[in-house]
């Protein structure tokens, strides 16, 4: 693939996201933008505990494989966010139990948390007393419609941080992967924090 820090921390987050239990029965996905046009991400339907760079797929923003096995089933959605917005680098998609339960317990397009201090973990919030919103979609198998949904949502107003499909999991990107990463884990926090509260 002849980007070797790239490849390398991939892996590394996928096997994080893993070792975690964000990614269990071979759900999630995770990619990085390579450049304007192409992003890296994992193979669809396998085990991202133990990935190696034959599972990683160099895919063009319209979800064509350059290089590599089948990419991920929801490819698009990746290409979405990295078509939207030129600054995202990276994406990881998880599906943990409190993005999954809450998501698909939110009505309206958008989850609200407030209170928190690892809202603070979002790009730009400086308080626990500012609302954080989170981006909300309905699941659905037809990704072509969901990635049209996600930019046109994006151009009328940009989200930050990350987006949840209803019933389905956690969407986190950011600038880096180092902000992607601390997206989603500062998300996952926030979402097992108010699924318990709410519990
Ligand atoms: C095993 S259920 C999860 C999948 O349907 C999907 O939502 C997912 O996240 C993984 O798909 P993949 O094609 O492996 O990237
Ligand atoms: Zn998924």
């Amino acid at each position: 693939m002849s980007r070797p820090g790239l490849v390398q921390t991939l892996l590394r987050h996928c096997n994080e996201a893993a070792r975690r239990h964000w990614l269990p029965a071979t759900g999630g996905n995770l990619s990085l933008r390579l450049d304007e046009r192409h992003c890296l991400i994992t193979a669809s339907g396998v085990d991202k505990a133990n990935l190696s760079e034959a599972d990683l797929v160099k895919v063009d923003l319209d979800g064509k494989v350059v290089e590599g096995p089948k990419p991920s089933a929801e490819t698009l959605v990746h290409c979405a966010l990295y078509a939207s917005d030129p600054a995202i680098k990276a994406v990881f998609h998880t599906h943990s139990v409190a993005s999954t339960l809450l998501s698909r317990k939110t009505p309206g397009d958008t989850l609200w948390l407030e209170g928190y201090e690892m809202q603070k973990a979002i790009r730009g919030v400086t308080s626990h007393l500012e609302p954080l919103a989170i981006a909300c979609f309905d699941n659905t198998q037809d990704m072509q419609a969901l990635a049209q949904d996600i930019k046109a949502r994006y151009a009328a107003s940009p989200f930050v941080g990350g987006l949840l499909l209803k019933g389905h999991g956690l969407y986190a990107f950011g600038d880096s992967a180092e902000e992607a990463w601390r997206h989603l884990e500062g998300l996952e926090f926030l979402l097992q924090c108010e699924w318990e509260w709410r519990k």
